[in-house]
Formats: structure tokens, C-alpha cells, sequence
């Protein structure tokens, strides 16, 4: 069975891309060869290779630069969308689509529910919420899959940011006040495999378990990598930053488990495999 992954490179596209080259016969569409904002393009390319299952990894993904540039976000994120639903409905292909935490305001203390009403607080989540207006009206095959905090080889994120600043200052500063459920990419990818095969559309949050914060989930790094250095918290007032954030971007897991059969595993065991894959690279490279 054929799948397509659109943004093979991203941090998340080149997870999955390994993902499913276990039991699919994967064709990557990177930017170059699909962009998804031109729809002859997206219908074109889809129509070529026919795939019965579409992956959109691709996504404009700079969270705070989308306040400057708000309608380039909402092009890839929003109608990028529109034209992946389009074809996909026209060609029958089931599509899987990637939003985030951020299309919900923060102003909770309880994880965000699937349901839960959608209200964006920053640009880059305005983008996201346009393209799951555009797939949940436009083409009902669809898996919506809802993550937060990715983490994994493939691109910046705040793990490795984390460690490489480390090196480089005596003391770091994180916020504490900013509550969610971090994900390692290859998690994320392994319950996508798991979603598709059980052909129940619908919206999903994928994330590892456990909340967290950025101030503890920074600590928990550092103690896990061995790292001995300060690092003091600090306020969300205290650390501007050009987007706002969510307060509280936890994200409500039904009804994955009882659709899939598991739930994926703890963040802090997840940052372990991913610090033990990271050391591999490094004495491989
Ligand atoms: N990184 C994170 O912390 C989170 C990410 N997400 C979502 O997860 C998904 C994957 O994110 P990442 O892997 O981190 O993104 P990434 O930024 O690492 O990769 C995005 C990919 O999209 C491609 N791309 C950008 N514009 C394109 C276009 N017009 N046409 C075709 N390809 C294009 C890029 O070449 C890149 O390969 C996205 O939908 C993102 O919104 C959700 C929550 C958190």
C-alpha cells in the first residue's frame, strides 16, 4: 500500500518516513518537489502517484516569526490544508493531518478535550486552527492528530536547545508557568502507524504522558544527560517572547487508547531513548 509523506525532512516527516518504510512502500514529497500551497501542484503530484494514505508533515512551524508574517503561516497551515483535503477527497486518499496544542487558549486547569472549543492566541495557532476548519469541512476521511512539545533528531526543539545552550552559559533561565505534554517524534510516528492501520477517522491527541513544564522539563534533560548547571525559573512576564503562549496546553489523550490499545509511553522515558539515540549519532558520525 502506498503512503505519502509530505515534509519527509521536518523534525516529525522524517520519523514517520521510517516509520512506515517498515510495512509501506513510502514516497516522500519534500517542498521541492511538492509545495503545498499551489493546488494544481498538490492535485498533479497526488494524482501521479495515487497514494491510498497521505501523512502532512509539511507546516510553516516558526512559532513566534508567524506574528510578523501571520499570512505566510496561514497559506502553508491553513490553505496548504484546503488544497491537501481537496485532492485527497477527489482522489480518495485517507489523509492524516498534524496540528498542535496551540489552537487552544491556555485558560484551563484541566487537559484540553478533543472537542474542546478552539481559540487561538497567537498567529502560528490561527494558522493551525484555519487548516482544521478546512479539513473537518472539507473531506471526512481524514485523522486530525493534535501534539505539543515535539522533541526528536530531525530539527531544532527544545531539547537540544537546552543541551547546546548549556554549554555555552553558566546558568539558564526557563519558564515555569507553562504547563503541557512534551512528545518525541518517533512516538508520535510509531501511534500514527497505529492510527492508520485501524481506518477510524476522526481527531485524536497524540502526545507522550505525563504534564509537565519548561522550567522542570529543562532539569529533567540536564539530570539525564549529566549536566550540572544552574538553571532558574522564570515567569512567562518575565521571558517575552514576539508570540504569546498558552498557559496550559496539556492535551486530553481520549480516545486514543481505546482506539489503538495503548497509550505512548512516559515523556521522561521517551527523552531517555531519545538522549541515547542522539549519543549514538554523535560517537557514529
Ligand atoms: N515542533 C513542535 O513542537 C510541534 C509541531 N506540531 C506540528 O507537527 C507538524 C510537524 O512539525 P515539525 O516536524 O516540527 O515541522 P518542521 O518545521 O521540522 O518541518 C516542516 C516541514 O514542512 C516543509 N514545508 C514547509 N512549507 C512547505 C510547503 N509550502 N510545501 C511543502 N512542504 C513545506 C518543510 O520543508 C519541512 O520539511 C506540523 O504540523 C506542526 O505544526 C505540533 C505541535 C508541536
Amino acid at each position: 500500500m502506498p503512503i505519502a509523506i509530505t515534509g519527509p525532512n521536518g523534525l516529525l516527516g522524517r520519523e514517520v518516513a521510517k516509520v512506515f518504510k517498515k510495512e509501506y512502500d513510502v514516497i516522500e514529497l519534500p517542498h521541492d518537489i511538492l509545495d503545498i500551497t499551489d493546488l494544481n501542484q498538490v492535485r498533479e503530484v497526488l494524482s501521479n502517484h495515487m497514494p491510498t494514505v497521505l501523512v502532512n508533515c509539511a507546516a510553516y512551524t516558526a512559532v513566534d516569526k508567524a506574528e510578523e508574517e501571520p499570512k505566510k503561516a496561514n497559506l502553508v497551515n491553513g490553505l496548504g490544508v484546503r488544497n491537501l483535503a481537496l485532492a485527497c477527497r477527489d482522489l480518495s486518499i485517507d489523509l492524516v493531518h498534524i496540528s498542535t496544542d496551540y489552537v487552544f487558549n491556555g485558560n484551563t486547569d484541566t487537559p484540553w478535550r478533543i472537542f474542546d472549543v478552539r481559540d487561538p492566541i497567537n498567529a502560528y495557532g490561527y494558522s493551525k486552527y484555519l487548516g482544521e476548519r478546512y479539513l473537518e469541512t472539507v473531506n471526512p476521511k481524514y485523522f486530525l492528530v493534535r501534539t505539543s512539545w515535539l522533541f526528536g533528531i530531525g530539527g531544532p526543539n527544545f531539547v537540544s536547545t537546552i543541551l547546546r545552550t548549556a554549554t555555552k552559559q553558566t546558568e539558564l533561565r526557563v519558564v515555569n508557568d507553562q504547563f503541557g505534554c512534551p512528545t518525541y517524534a518517533l512516538d508520535l510516528a510509531c501511534f500514527l502507524f497505529k492510527l492508520v492501520k485501524t481506518g477510524a477517522y476522526g481527531v485524536y491527541h497524540v502526545t507522550n504522558q505525563g504534564i509537565t513544564n519548561w522550567y522542570d522539563f529543562a532539569k529533567e534533560i540536564l539530570r539525564q544527560a549529566g549536566i550540572n548547571i544552574p538553571v532558574v525559573a522564570v515567569s512567562s512576564d518575565e521571558y517575552v517572547r514576539p508570540a504569546k503562549r498558552p498557559k496550559n496546553s496539556a492535551l486530553d489523550p481520549f480516545p486514543l487508547k481505546e482506539t489503538v490499545g495503548s497509550l505512548p509511553p512516559f515523556w521522561q522515558d521517551a527523552l531517555s531513548r531519545f538522549l541515547s539515540e542522539t549519543q549514538t549519532k554523535e560517537c557514529l558520525d
